[in-house]
């Protein structure tokens, strides 16, 4: 296993070109499985996710041809079968997404509860109540959920009692080969949906309304192939914003939606840093002086992110005030506060709050990533803080954040990754 070692204390200045998103790039993984045809992704990034649902993809028939560049072919021509074993589902969230699109293609399906960051409870009882509202029969035998609709999917109306973007997602991976029209009510509208939903139209598909909370599928009883470009990644954006913010300099990110960081620009820019939006790149300038406290919560899309509350939080450690930090998503996302007070930062949890009372200097020390987004956040402290920090258990970072070390050192950051021999 390998550690990250950051020598920090420097301003980070330069550029960095942003990949296509992980949260997207899985679940267009999983469209190949509705069509016999090619599906072509490119703006691909390479991460460890990709690579796991390429393997279970592959087990499941799929050949995956992956140039070793940006751009990956899926061909289902025919599948192998339709069980998604513990050992290839375990790792991460997105690949339980197989489940309907295999019931679509094969009327059953066998795929073992998911994995993913251990940020909550995380149930799937709204992928399945979506699922039996559109006809499937499901049980859950040893860890595993084992469905079938043997007349083919058939549409309905699906009301999530709250917002989730996996249900959302799977109900219209599953959907979009029912007979009938399926309307999904309360449904996300994070980009990433918008972007499945453009896959999905240009193999055939009839969605409309994705990005908003109703979004209707008309059936289609075929998809063909497609080329697709991966959205770009809002929260390795974010990220490596929030980098800047923190460790202070001059960093411009290119190849952004910078309208899917709707919510975070304003507050990077009341906590002190300039930040200078098209459409497509972003400049964050910090210099001098330190950051502004500022509260912040975590919603839904358009809403403020979840997944780079932790880096907003690294942020806040070295804020002239007091922050209030309330998740609102999922309730044990506050793993990254212990290790940020190795770093000095001064937290205090209570329930869905954290108090973050911002220091002057923070200190290099030994820390570990508890998960993807929490790496990230001990990542960004640690190129603002003064001394080395050795970050543990870095295969939770290498599932989600393309050459991150390559990225930062072309910023000019002291970051290597070496063997963790402890
Ligand atoms: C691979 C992927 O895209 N992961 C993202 C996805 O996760 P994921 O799709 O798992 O997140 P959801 O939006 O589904 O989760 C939102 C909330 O709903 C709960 N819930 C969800 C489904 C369900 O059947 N029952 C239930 O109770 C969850 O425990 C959580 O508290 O959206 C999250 C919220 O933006 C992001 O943090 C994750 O990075
Ligand atoms: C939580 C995340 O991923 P997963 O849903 O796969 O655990 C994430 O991308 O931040």
């Amino acid at each position: 296993m390998d550690k990250i070692v950051i020598n920090g204390g420097t301003p980070l200045v330069g550029e960095i070109a942003i990949s296509g998103a992980k949260n997207s790039a899985i679940k267009l993984m999983a469209v190949s499985l509705l069509t016999d045809q090619k599906v072509t992704l490119t703006n691909m990034p390479r991460l460890r996710d990709t690579r796991s649902m390429a393997q279970l993809l592959n087990h499941l028939g799929v050949a995956v041809e992956d140039d070793a560049g940006n751009e990956m072919t899926l061909h289902a021509a025919k599948l192998n079968g339709a069980t998604a074993p513990y050992d290839l589902v375990r790792k991460m969230r997105a690949t339980f997404n197989v489940l309907g699109p295999l019931l679509a293609r094969e009327g059953h399906a066998k795929v073992s509860l998911p994995g993913g960051c251990a940020i909550g409870a995380r149930p799937v009882d709204l992928h399945l109540k979506a699922l039996e509202q559109l006809g499937a029969t499901i049980e859950l035998e040893e860890g595993y959920v084992v469905a079938s609709a043997k007349g083919g999917l058939k549409g309905a109306d699906i009301t999530f009692p709250f917002i989730s973007v996996g249900a959302t997602e799977h109900a219209m991976l599953s959907a979009v080969l029912a007979s009938g029209v399926t309307t999904l009510f309360n449904a996300a509208r994070e980009p990433e949906i918008i972007d499945l939903a453009a896959c999905l139209n240009g193999m055939g598909a009839k969605i409309t309304g994705a990005g908003r909370s109703e979004v209707r599928i008309e059936g289609v009883s075929k998809l063909s192939g497609v080329t697709h470009s991966v959205v770009p990644d809002r929260i390795e954006a974010g990220t490596y914003a929030l980098a800047a913010a923190t460790a202070g300099g001059s960093v411009r990110l290119t190849n952004i939606r910078s309208d899917h960081l709707g919510a975070l620009w304003p507050l990077i820019a009341q906590a002190g840093a300039k930040v200078s939006l098209d459409e497509t790149t972003v400049l964050i300038e910090r210099d001098g002086g330190r950051p502004r406290a500022v509260d912040m919560e975590t919603q839904a899309y358009p809403g403020f992110p979840t997944d780079l509350q932790a880096q907003f939080m690294g942020l806040m450690c070295l804020a002239d005030g007091v922050s209030i930090i309330r998740e609102n998503i999922f309730e044990n996302r506050f793993m990254h506060c212990p290790e940020l007070s190795r770093m000095g930062a001064d937290i205090t949890v209570r329930g869905r709050e954290a108090v973050v009372r911002g220091v002057e200097q923070l200190r290099g020390a030994p820390v570990m990533a508890t998960d993807l987004r929490a790496s990230a956040s001990l990542i960004n402290c640690a190129l603002a803080a003064k001394g080395e920090t050795h970050i543990g258990r870095v295969y939770h970072l290498d599932r989600g954040f393309e050459h991150i070390e390559v990225k930062l050192g072309q910023c000019g950051a002291n970051i290597k990754r070496v063997p963790d021999n402890g």
